[in-house]
């Protein structure tokens, strides 16, 4: 099956086409400003044939599986637009672009939300008033599933281990960025939360912040409710600690130049990310590997090093082998493992695409099994 697949990120647009398995196409739209113009029809067009799109929706509330998409599910899905303000209208506009490209193959919805889904309720609950968690969904959703699903495979791959045996802190550092105890091939407890603006510190977004200062900002100094969400999202975490736009690259050659700003920032950033990826261990259990993925753990080898220096859960990293490429090791031999994997969002689009029109969602691999929770 010849697959389109559709990943609208914070930071960029991806575009695949998946032929059994293998990207045979690729455009990757760094800095997109989420304006969907017609990317995707050229994309589509300049393809010799597709047979479905698949498209990485990031907010999908309880939803447990993929799902075709119509316009009904479309207009249930912008219902999550406030949760992923950053994400969701751009993932929807998309969707419903691919419905009226020419040959109006199916369209499949994918949710990043679908991998937390079984989430042990101590994980999944807020400590808040019932009567908001009852009235209003108030939850741990978690997110970068498409990514953890994908990273959780070819890391057992690298360590020679099948999913279900390891207990894995996975990482997933792009624009975004989370942290996620993976037990069994299944989300044990994630950094992110009923939003993705909560847990680390991201290129734009401020992560956990003590929820006492939106409410002393907007009390005392006037601010309403959409300027501290556009604070928020757009003008914090590496990007409002340097003064950049958050682009990682950006805020380490202003480092580099001895620029204090940037050093605060990147010490903040990594404090942060050590400290979440120790409470992630925790839930873990002992964990038998620390994985990474993504856009900024996968160009950044000296950031890798200094993230974990010589403490983080005993891994040491080994100089050659963080300097390698490809899905690999890159720690000492006699250390608690890292494993780096290349983020492949596109081809879980299109493995769960492919299961969804070919009638076996649901009896994929162990990774999409959670299931406790039913579809709204
Ligand atoms: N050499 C590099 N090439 C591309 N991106 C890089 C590189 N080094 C670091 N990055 C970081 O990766 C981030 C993009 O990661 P990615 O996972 O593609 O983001 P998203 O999917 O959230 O849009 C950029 O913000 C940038 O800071
Ligand atoms: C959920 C999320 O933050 O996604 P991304 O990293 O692609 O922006
Ligand atoms: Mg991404």
């Amino acid at each position: 099956m010849r697959v389109l697949t559709v990943n609208p990120g914070s930071s960029s647009l991806k575009l695949s086409l998946v032929d059994g398995g293998v990207v045979t196409a690729d455009e990757h739209i760094a800095e997109w400003d989420g304006v969907t113009r017609r990317e995707l029809e050229e994309f589509a067009a300049a393809q010799p044939s597709v047979d479905a799109v698949s498209v990485r929706i990031v907010h999908g509330a309880n939803r447990a599986a993929p799902t075709v998409l119509d316009e009904g599910v479309l207009a249930d899905l912008r219902g999550q637009v406030p949760l992923a303000p950053l994400h969701q209208p751009r993932s929807l506009s998309l969707a419903r672009q691919a419905l009226d490209l020419p040959g109006r193959m199916p369209v499949v919805g994918c949710f990043d939300t679908a991998f937390h889904v079984g989430l042990p309720d101590q994980a999944a609950t807020y400590p808040l008033p019932r009567s908001w968690r009852d009235r209003y969904g108030i939850r741990r959703y978690g997110f970068h599933g498409l990514s953890l699903a994908h990273a959780t495979r070819a890391a057992a791959e690298v360590l020679g281990e099948p999913v279900r045996r390891l207990r894995l802190v996975c990482c997933h550092l792009g624009a975004g960025a989370s942290v996620t105890a993976v037990v069994g091939g299944r989300s044990a407890d994630t950094s992110m939360g009923f939003t993705p603006l909560d847990g680390v510190a991201m290129a734009t977004r401020c992560g956990s912040i003590d929820p006492g200062i939106p409410l002393y900002l907007q009390r005392e100094h006037g601010f309403t409710a959409s300027d501290v969400e556009h604070a928020l999202n757009h003008d914090s975490g590496l990007a409002g600690l340097s003064g950049t736009g958050g682009d990682v690259r950006d805020v380490l050659a202003l480092r580099a130049k001895g620029d204090p700003d940037a050093r605060l920032a990147l010490d903040v950033y990594l404090h942060l990310l050590r400290r979440e990826i120790a409470a992630q261990a925790v839930s873990v259990g002992k964990p038998d590997a620390v994985v990474l993925t993504g856009g900024v753990a996968e160009h950044q080898p000296e950031l890798r090093a200094e993230l974990f220096g010589d403490t983080l859960l005993g891994v040491r990293i080994d100089a050659a082998r963080n300097r390698g490429t490809g899905d690999r090791l890159i720690s000492e031999e006699s250390s608690t493992p890292a494993v780096l994997v290349a983020c492949r969002e596109e081809k879980e689009l299109a493995r769960l695409c492919e299961e969804v029109l070919t009638g076996l969602a649901g009896a994929g691999p162990l990774v999409f099994r959670h299931g406790r929770k039913a579809d709204p």
